[in-house]
């Protein structure tokens, strides 16, 4: 096999539609089974609305983009934000309700909430989590893992010594071991979300290493990087990237009280910063009261 050959072979893995079409166009078509799609951003800009909108749209019909599925979804930071799973429950049953087969289909019922406490709590229910999606007789088969956040697992527990940096790059990989065996083995597509940490000092050593299709990540005017390193960065077969800015109007406006102000609006993208079947792509997106959405749709 050469990496030539790797451009002519189709990617025929199954994708689930992210609920837009736009965003699922700059993906190719949704986020792909069989894999591990990981999802970095700083705080705020919409890792889990995201996360939450998959697990919805993966209940849809194959017919519609979905994979008419169940998901579990492994939340590490609490709350769990069951308030906004409601409301976008309630506006995808019913923008969706003449495509979902059963008129008393309650989203909510197929998504399974677990909280996850540490490393070891996720490394303990993973058998678990194997013989529930094995054994499970829902009406819509498991085939979503998202796990919200994998960073927010390892920013506690560990000391930033070589003897725990060490220690943690072995449960990078042990996790990502049994994460994609689970995937391959049941065709799942698994999510994880990841943080970002700034990035100061100069550009070289470690902080010029470029993983992926962009020299540098900027969000909010900030430089950053993934966190959990470039041991992590191995572990997942696909990053997705996002970021905001300012945009200023660039025009002086008056408000009502006279008063000079310039117009500003926060614009988010989301980029493709590697994935075996994507070119480097990006795209603008907003977050709204019924989810996330491309703009230009
Ligand atoms: N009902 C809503 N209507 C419009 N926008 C919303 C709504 N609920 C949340 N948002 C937007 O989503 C953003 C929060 O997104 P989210 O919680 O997904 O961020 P995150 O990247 O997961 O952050 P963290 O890393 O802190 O968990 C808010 O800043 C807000 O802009």
């Amino acid at each position: 096999m050469k990496p030539q050959n790797l451009l002519h072979r189709p990617f025929t893995a199954q994708k689930c539609t992210i609920g837009c079409p736009v965003l699922d166009r700059c993906l190719g078509g949704g986020i792909p089974c069989n894999s591990i799609t990981e999802l970095v951003a700083e705080s705020g800009l919409g890792k889990t609305q995201f996360c939450l909108q998959l697990s919805l749209s993966a209940q849809l019909p194959t017919s519609y983009g979905g994979l008419s599925a169940s998901s579990i979804y492994l939340h590490t930071e609490f709350p769990f934000p069951i308030r906004r799973l409601h409301q976008l429950s309630a506006a995808f049953r019913s923008s969706k309700s003449s495509i979902l087969a059963n008129n008393d289909h309650d989203p909510c019922d197929y998504i399974y909430v677990q909280s996850v406490q540490s490393v070891d709590h996720l490394l303990d229910i993973m058998p678990n989590i194997e013989s529930f999606i094995r054994n499970s007789k829902s009406r819509l088969p498991i085939r979503l893992i998202v796990i919200d956040s994998i960073a927010a697992l390892f920013r506690s527990d560990f000391e930033n010594t070589p003897a725990d940096l060490k220690k943690r790059s072995s449960l990078f990989f042990k996790i990502s071991g049994k994460l994609k065996a689970m995937a391959v083995g049941f065709g799942l597509a698994i999510v994880v979300t990841n943080q970002v940490v700034d990035l100061v000092g100069p550009n070289e050593g470690i902080n010029g290493l470029r993983v992926g299709n962009l020299g540098c990540l900027y969000s909010s005017g900030r430089r950053v990087c993934p966190a959990l390193g470039l041991a992590w960065a191995n572990c997942v077969n696909s990053r997705l990237f996002l970021s905001r800015n300012e945009d200023f109007g660039g025009e002086e406006m008056v408000n009502g009280s006279g008063e000079d102000f310039v117009s500003r609006r926060t614009r988010r993208w989301l980029h493709v910063v590697f994935a075996p079947h994507l070119p480097d792509l990006s795209c603008e997106f907003e977050i709204q009261r019924d989810g996330v959405f491309g703009v230009g749709r």
